[in-house]
C-alpha cells in the first residue's frame, strides 16, 4: 500500500508558504498588545474612574479575543484531493455505504419544494453507485406536506434518474437545471413533470392541506389518512416513518436501481425536551442503523443542494486512506458556501471567516469544526473515542433485510420515539451532542476532545450551496442564535479553557476564542459609546498625537484590520469590497446581536426564559430580494437590532461634528484626535444607516417608529454623560 500511495495519492497537504514570517509576526503583535495593556494599566491607576476602568476592561477583551485568534494564523494549509486515485485502494463495488441525512423543520419557512430539490440533488449529483445511497429525511415540523411533497418526489426520481443518466445532466438539482435552461426537447417534456409536481407541492402549501384533488393514488391517501388521525400536532404526535423508495425492489422507468428513500417524523410529546436538530439527527442515526446502518454518514440542512459529483469520493479520500492516522478520523466538512449571495455581499453572508478562513487554521491543527451540514462522518465516531471502538478501514456493513418490513419498522419507530433516548449517553457522550444552540460546533468539538480528528476540504469549485437570508434582520437573528450557542459552550463544564487546552494548546486557543466571541459586544459597545460621549466633557482618554504611545495604539489597530484583510482576500473570491462590507458587518454585529444575544443567554443562565431554535426563514418576499441584488440594505422591520444600531449612529454623528469642531476651533484637536477618529470610523460604517434613517423612500427605509426610538435613546445618554462623566 505504501508505495501505491507514493505514486498515486489520495489527498495531499499544502502548507501556508508564508507560515515563518505570520509567526514572526504574531509574536511582534502579541508584545504590542501586552505592552499596550501595561500603558493601560499603569494609566488607569493615575486616574481610575469609570470610563477609564470601563475601557480598561474592553482592552482587556480585545486582547484576550485578538491574541487567541493568532492561534487560527499557526498552522493554515490548504489540501487537495484525488478522487480519480480512490479506484487504486477500493474497487467500485467495495464503496461503503453512504447514508445522507436531511433535516427539515418548518414546511412554511422551508417550503417543501426546496427540501425536495435538496433530496434529488443527492440523487442527481452525486458520482455514486446509487443503490449504496440512502436517504433519510427528518421533518421535525410533522408536516403531511412533508411527506406530500416526498410521494411526489419518489414518483418523480424514477423519471429525473433516467433522464439525467441520459443527457449526461450531472452537476443540478432540477429547480437549478430548469430555471437557467430553456431546454431541448427531451428536456420539456421533463420540465412539465416537474412543474407539475410543483405545482401541486406549493398549492398544498398554500392551502395548508393536502386536498383531495392533489393526491393521485390509494398509496398516498392512505398514507397521509392512517398518520395525520385527529390530534395530530406539529408539537404531539406519534412517530411516523415511510420507506418511500427501496433500493432492493424500487427501480426507474429503465430498471436501474433507485437509493433508498425514507421519511421520518420522530415522537414528539409537550413537555419532552427535543434537543432541536441535535435530537432530530440522533434519531436519523438510529432509524438509519436499523435499516441499513452504513458506515459513512453525511448531514445536510435542507438548503443545502450538492454541487460536486466527486464530493463523497473526496470524503472517502481522506476516510478510506490506508494510513495509520486515518483510523482517528472523525468527519471530512466541506465548507458553507451558497448561492444568491450579492455581488458584493453586503450582510457579508458568506461568512467566510468561520465557513473557510478559521477552519484552514483549525485544519492545519488537526481539528477543523464542524458546520451543520456538508460534512461526512464516520459512523463510528459517534460511539466513544477512537481508543474506544475497534479500528480497521471502513468496509461495507450488512443489512438487515427488507426496510419495508413490520419487524424493522417497528424497530425504527422505537428508537424513533420520545423516551428512548432517556437513562442513555445519547446527546452526552453519544451522537450529536445536546446542550447547545451550535449543535454543529458543539458536537464536532466534543469529537475532538475525545481524541477523533478531522478535516476541511475546500475544492475551488464549492461541493455544496446552501441560501441565506437576504435580509439584514434575518441575518442578525441567526447570528444572534449562534452566538447564544456559542455561549452557552464557554460557559459549560466542557468550556475549551479549561477542557482542550491541556489537549492541544494552539487548538485550544482557537476553539476559545471560537466560543468567546460573543464576549466582543462588551468592547464594541464601549467602543460604539464611551469615548464618544466622553468628548462632550472634552475627557481626553488616549495618547494625544504627540505622545509616543500613540503609534503603539495605531500599529494595533492598523494590523488588526490589515491581518484581516490579507486572510480574507488570500481565500477565493475575496474581495477588497466584500471584506469592507465584512467589517462593517461586523461592526453592526458587535452593537445589536452580540449584546442582545449575551442579555438573552444571561436571561436563560439565571431561568427567566428558555432557548430556543428558531428555523431561519427561507422563504424570500420579493421586494426583500430585488434589494438585495442592487446591492441596497434593507432595515424596513421594527426590531430591537436596528433602534441600537440608529442610536449608535446618531451618537457618532453628532459628536463627530461637536468634537470635531470643538477641538480645531480650541486647539486641542490632539488631545481628542482618538476619540474623533472613532467616531468618523463608525460614522462612515453608518452611512447606510443614515440614509435609510432620511434619504430612501422605499419598503427598506428605516421605521418612523424606530428612528424616534434611537433618537430619545441618543438624547438620554448624551445628557446622562453630559452629568456623569
Ligand atoms: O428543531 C429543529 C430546528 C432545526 N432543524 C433543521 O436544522 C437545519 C438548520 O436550521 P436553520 O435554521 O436553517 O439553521 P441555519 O440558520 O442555516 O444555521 C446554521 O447554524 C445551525 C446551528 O449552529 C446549524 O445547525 C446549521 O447547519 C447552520 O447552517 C435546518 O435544516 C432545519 O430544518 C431541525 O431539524 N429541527
Ligand atoms: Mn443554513
Amino acid at each position: 500500500m505504501g508505495s501505491l500511495q507514493a505514486i498515486k495519492p489520495l489527498h495531499t497537504i499544502q502548507p501556508n508558504p508564508y507560515t515563518t514570517l505570520i509567526r514572526a509576526h504574531i509574536l511582534v503583535y502579541t508584545c504590542a498588545i501586552a505592552a499596550l495593556l501595561f500603558h493601560r494599566t499603569r494609566s488607569l491607576l493615575n486616574s481610575p474612574t469609570f470610563l477609564s476602568i470601563a475601557l480598561f476592561i474592553a482592552d482587556l477583551i480585545f486582547a484576550f479575543l485578538s491574541v487567541t485568534a493568532q492561534a487560527f494564523r499557526w498552522r493554515r494549509i490548504r489540501r487537495t484531493t484525488y478522487p480519480e486515485n480512490l479506484a487504486y485502494i477500493v474497487p467500485e463495488e467495495e464503496l461503503p455505504l453512504l447514508d445522507v441525512f436531511v433535516c427539515t423543520a418548518d414546511p412554511y419557512k422551508e417550503p417543501p419544494i426546496s427540501v425536495v430539490n435538496t433530496a434529488l440533488s443527492v440523487m442527481t449529483v452525486f458520482d455514486y453507485p446509487m443503490e449504496k445511497m440512502s436517504i433519510y429525511v427528518s421533518d421535525d415540523g410533522g408536516s403531511e406536506l412533508t411527506l406530500f411533497a416526498f410521494m411526489e418526489a419518489a414518483r418523480f426520481a424514477r423519471h429525473w434518474l433516467p433522464f439525467c443518466r441520459e443527457n449526461k445532466i450531472q452537476e443540478r438539482c432540477p429547480e437549478v437545471y430548469f430555471g437557467s435552461m430553456g431546454g431541448g426537447d427531451q428536456s420539456k417534456e421533463m420540465k412539465v413533470m416537474y412543474e407539475e409536481m410543483r405545482e401541486k407541492i406549493e398549492k398544498a402549501v398554500t392551502r395548508g392541506r393536502v386536498t383531495d384533488e392533489l393526491i393521485d393514488d390509494e398509496y398516498e391517501r392512505a398514507a397521509l389518512e392512517k398518520c395525520w388521525t385527529a390530534g395530530f400536532t406539529r408539537l404531539d404526535h406519534p412517530a411516523v416513518i415511510k420507506v418511500l423508495l427501496e433500493s432492493s425492489e424500487d427501480v426507474d422507468i429503465r430498471g436501474h436501481p433507485l437509493p433508498n428513500l425514507v421519511y421520518i417524523s420522530r415522537e414528539k410529546k409537550q413537555g419532552v425536551d427535543h434537543h432541536f436538530k441535535g435530537g432530530a439527527l440522533n434519531v436519523l442515526m438510529r432509524v438509519s442503523a436499523a435499516m441499513t446502518n452504513a458506515p459513512v454518514l453525511l448531514t445536510l440542512d435542507c438548503d443545502t443542494t450538492c454541487n460536486d459529483p466527486k464530493a463523497p469520493r473526496r470524503a472517502l479520500c481522506h476516510l478510506l486512506d490506508p494510513h495509520e492516522a486515518s483510523t482517528r478520523l472523525a468527519f471530512v466538512q466541506f465548507p458553507q458556501r451558497f448561492h444568491g449571495i450579492d455581488k458584493d455581499d453586503i450582510y457579508s453572508n458568506e461568512v467566510r471567516n468561520i465557513f473557510r478562513i478559521n477552519p484552514m487554521g483549525l485544519d492545519g491543527l488537526g481539528c477543523t469544526n464542524y458546520v451543520g451540514t456538508g460534512c461526512f462522518f464516520r459512523r463510528r465516531a459517534f460511539h466513544g473515542p477512537p481508543s474506544s471502538v475497534r479500528m480497521n478501514t471502513i468496509g461495507c456493513s450488512e443489512r438487515y433485510g427488507k426496510m419495508s418490513s413490520e419487524t424493522i419498522l417497528r424497530m425504527a419507530r422505537d428508537v424513533a420515539s420520545c423516551d428512548y433516548e432517556h437513562g442513555t449517553k445519547w446527546g452526552l457522550e453519544m451522537g450529536f451532542r445536546y446542550g447547545s444552540l451550535v449543535e454543529d460546533m458543539y458536537t464536532g468539538y466534543r469529537l475532538n476532545c475525545e481524541g477523533w480528528e478531522s478535516v476541511f476540504c475546500d475544492p475551488d469549485r464549492p461541493s455544496f450551496l446552501g441560501e441565506m437570508p437576504p435580509s439584514l434582520n434575518g441575518a442578525l437573528s441567526m447570528h444572534k442564535r449562534c452566538v447564544i450557542g456559542l455561549l452557552q459552550v464557554a460557559f459549560s463544564k466542557h468550556n475549551p479553557l479549561i477542557y482542550f487546552i491541556r489537549r492541544n494548546l494552539i487548538a485550544g486557543f482557537a476553539f476559545t476564542h471560537f466560543v468567546f466571541i460573543p464576549i466582543l459586544g462588551i468592547p464594541i459597545m464601549a467602543y460604539a459609546f464611551l469615548p464618544q460621549l466622553a468628548l462632550l466633557n472634552q475627557t481626553t482618554l488616549f495618547p494625544t498625537l504627540s505622545d509616543p504611545w500613540f503609534y503603539l495604539y495605531t500599529y494595533i489597530f492598523l494590523m488588526a484590520y490589515v491581518q484581516d484583510m490579507v486572510m480574507f482576500v488570500s481565500v477565493k473570491d475575496g474581495t477588497l469590497m466584500k471584506w469592507w462590507n465584512d467589517q462593517r458587518i461586523w461592526m453592526i454585529k458587535g452593537v445589536t446581536c452580540l449584546p442582545i444575544a449575551m442579555l438573552e443567554f444571561s436571561l436563560q443562565k439565571i431561568g427567566v426564559t428558555a432557548s430556543a431554535f428558531l428555523v431561519t426563514n427561507k422563504s424570500i418576499d420579493d421586494a426583500q430580494s430585488t434589494r438585495y441584488k442592487k446591492g441596497v440594505f434593507d432595515f424596513g422591520v421594527c426590531s430591537s437590532f436596528f433602534v441600537l444600531l440608529a442610536t449608535v449612529a446618531i451618537l457618532n454623528l453628532v459628536m463627530l461634528v461637536v468634537g470635531g469642531v470643538r477641538g480645531l476651533m480650541e486647539g486641542k484637536f490632539g488631545e481628542v484626535f482618538v476619540q474623533v477618529f472613532l467616531c468618523g470610523c463608525v460614522v462612515v460604517n453608518c452611512l447606510p444607516v443614515y440614509e435609510a434613517m432620511v434619504l430612501r423612500k422605499d419598503g427598506g427605509r428605516l421605521p418612523g417608529k424606530v428612528k424616534v426610538m434611537a433618537l430619545f435613546l441618543a438624547l438620554g445618554l448624551l445628557v446622562v454623560a453630559h452629568f456623569c462623566f
